[in-house]
């Protein structure tokens, strides 16, 4: 019986846990893409004083004797005896009854309530100074609300107040969160360090030199898996390195050691098919021939296309900062299998915040059919159209139509899920 996708996924969870985050101190500008180690909550109130709105003019409609809704007493003239510009002392001492010229974000002072935009007047809004009277044109509509106190004035803390939990532990900063956070005077904020990968790509026929690979060498194929991953790993906040072996198991435990102590976690690509090189699959499970394997990783094959192949353990070595495990996953060698994997089994590792999420059968299209007893994963595009999620699968073979996805899908007899790549769909 194969493994299901979701069996493996909680296997890989478990079995390839990362060592706990390590965080740091770090400013917020440069934080984009990394994740929170702490939750960020509100240093300051937004606003953190009570400001203008609109740009108009401010008055007491307690000094203009107006109570709630009473616009029948609304002034038709006012004295301006005061000009008010944001962030600069006012100017002028205003005068009980009369209105202060004010600009949006204007300090409001205690004695004034309420904002009067500068349409609603004669004045010129443009002048270089404050009139000395305007005419109100407080058309009839807005007749009622106009001089009601709190008009256009924004409160303390309306928008954020202080404390507020801004975003949660683990979350990824955004360029959101950089912009709200600064707003509230947090300047400053607690990161996971990030995770250290090793992508190790197996193949005697690898080459990274195209003049190599256009059949200098018969049978020779670029390499591709390896600053692809990379690239996955960077989306999600993780700093990878690319290593190359060929079909040699000795050759690849030699060098997974050499790098286990640098690295939260080892990737490799190929060589775990069923063929008779298969040097992941012989160097870390019970080896090939006469050659003793480490037997420390387990390879299953999946209910699942592509992708189907794959492997999981932990290297024993030790770590300078404690541990004696480094955790491995091993992915199949074909791009699309590689790709899809990285997707369902790591990104949950490094904490990506997509989960697969069903989409009732209407809103996916597609040609694809599911395995009888599995899971079919094909590349889709994810778009809003007259106002519901629709999952396109996108066509062609192989890595190809994942040119244009922003999703997978995993097809099943008895239900369809959608998977975002772009690391931000998440069920609510
Ligand atoms: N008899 C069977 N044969 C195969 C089976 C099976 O069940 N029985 N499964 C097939 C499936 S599915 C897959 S997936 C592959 C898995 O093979 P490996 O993981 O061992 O991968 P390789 O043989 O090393 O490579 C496969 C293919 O991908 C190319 N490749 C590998 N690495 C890279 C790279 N870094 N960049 C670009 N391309 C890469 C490689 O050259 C091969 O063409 O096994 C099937 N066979
Ligand atoms: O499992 Mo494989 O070729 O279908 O990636």
């Amino acid at each position: 019986m194969h493994v299901s996708l979701d069996e493996w996924r909680a296997t890989v969870l478990g079995l390839a846990a990362l060592a706990p985050d390590r965080t740091e101190e770090a400013p917020l500008e440069g934080a984009l893409g990394r994740r929170l180690a702490e939750p960020l909550t509100a240093r300051l109130p937004a606003p953190d004083f009570r400001m203008s709105a609109m740009d108009g003019f401010a008055v007491s409609t307690r000094e203009l004797g107006l109570g709630e809704g009473d616009s029948d007493a609304c002034p038709a003239h006012l004295e301006v005896t005061c000009d008010i510009s944001a962030g600069r002392a006012a100017v002028g001492n205003r005068r009980p009854g009369t209105a202060a010229r004010i600009m949006t974000g204007g300090l409001m002072s205690d004695d004034l309530d309420t904002v009067i935009p500068v349409e609603f007047t004669d004045a010129d809004p443009t002048a270089a100074e404050a009139p000395a009277r305007i005419a109100l044109t407080i058309p009839e509509a807005e007749a009622a609300k106009a001089l009601t106190p709190g008009r256009h004035v924004r409160k303390v803390g309306e928008e954020i107040p202080a404390g507020d939990l801004l975003a949660r532990k683990g979350d990824f900063v955004t360029p959101q969160i950089i912009g709200i956070a600064l707003s509230v005077g947090v300047t400053h904020v607690k990161l996971t360090r990030p995770r250290k990968v090793a992508i190790v790509m197996t193949g005697d026929e690898l080459v990274t030199d195209l003049q190599a690979g256009a059949g200098a060498r018969p049978g020779a194929v670029l390499e591709s898996n390896g600053p692809m991953l990379q690239a996955a790993c960077a989306r999600l906040g993780a700093e990878a390195s690319i290593h190359h072996v060929g079909d040699d198991p000795a050759e690849l435990i030699a060098l997974a050691r050499s790098i286990a102590p640098r690295h939260d976690l080892i990737v490799t690509t190929g060589g775990v098919g069923s063929g008779a090189r298969d040097v992941v699959k012989a160097a870390f499970g019970e080896g090939f021939g006469d050659t003793p394997g480490l037997n420390c990783s387990r390879f299953e094959h999946l209910a699942m296309r592509p992708g189907g192949p794959q492997g999981v353990g932990r290297l024993p070595v030790d770590h300078a900062e404690g541990g004696n495990t480094t955790p491995m996953v091993h992915l199949p060698g074909t791009p699309v299998g590689a790709f899809t994997a990285f997707h369902l089994f790591i990104a949950p590792l490094l904490g990506s915040p997509s989960r697969p999420l069903t989409l009732p059968e209407r809103n996916v299209r597609r040609e694809a059919q599911p395995l009888k007893t599995g899971a079919t994963v094909k590349p889709a595009h994810l778009a809003i159209e007259n106002g519901s999620l629709i999952a396109t699968e996108c066509e062609g073979a192989r890595l190809r139509p994942f040119a244009e996805a922003n999703a997978l899908l995993i097809l099943e007899k008895d239900r369809v899920r959608v998977l975002s790549l772009a690391g931000s769909l998440r069920a609510r």
